[in-house]
Parts: structure tokens; sequence; C-alpha cells
């Protein structure tokens, strides 16, 4: 079986394609919780995820919107953590 150890998010929504390593979001065995305040980028994780693994773009991203834009906003906020 396979598993993803961490992953960077650089240039997607509201991670900044310079934001470093702030953007890397590690995951645990067996769980991991992705909390974070609404508009935080819990979503934009999962979507990236998807991304990654299937290639597919979330749905109405055609035309740049899952890439940053400046213009929006940088906001990303969030927290990942394991329970066993
Ligand atoms: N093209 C873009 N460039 C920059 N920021 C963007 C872009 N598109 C969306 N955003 C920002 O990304 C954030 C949306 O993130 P996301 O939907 O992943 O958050 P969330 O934590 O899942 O929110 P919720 O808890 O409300 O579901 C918003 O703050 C929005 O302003």
């Amino acid at each position: 079986m396979s598993s993803i150890e961490k992953i960077l998010i650089r240039g997607i929504r509201s991670f900044e394609a310079d934001a470093g390593d702030a953007a890397t979001i590690s995951f645990y065995s067996p769980l991991t919780l992705i909390t974070g305040h609404n508009g935080s980028g819990k979503t934009t994780i999962i979507e990236c995820l998807k991304y990654a693994t299937t290639g597919e773009l979330p749905p109405g991203s055609k035309g740049g919107a899952f890439v940053n834009d400046p213009k929006v906003g940088y906001n990303f906020c969030f927290e990942t953590a394991a329970h066993v």
C-alpha cells in the first residue's frame, strides 16, 4: 500500500507561490485532522491531494481559478494533528 507523507502547496488558491515551507502539510498514521477557520484552506488541501493523485482539477477551476491570485488575498492558516 502506498501513502503520502507530506504535500507542499505553492501557488494554489490562498497558498502563495513564495510561501516557503510554511505550506507543507504532513500526514500521520492512522489519521490526520485538518482544522482551521472558514476560508483558511482546508478544502484546498483536499483538492490538491486529489489533483496530485488523479490529475483532476476541482469543478469550475478552468480558466485559472485554482491558481493563486494575489488580488484575492493570502490567509491560509490551518493546523494538522494526529490522534491514535
Ligand atoms: N485564485 C485564488 N487566489 C487566492 N486565494 C484564493 C483563490 N481562490 C480562492 N481563494 C481563497 O482561498 C480560500 C478558500 O479556501 P478553502 O475553501 O480551501 O477554505 P476552507 O478552509 O475549506 O473554508 P470553509 O471552512 O469555509 O469550507 C478563501 O480565503 C479564498 O479567498
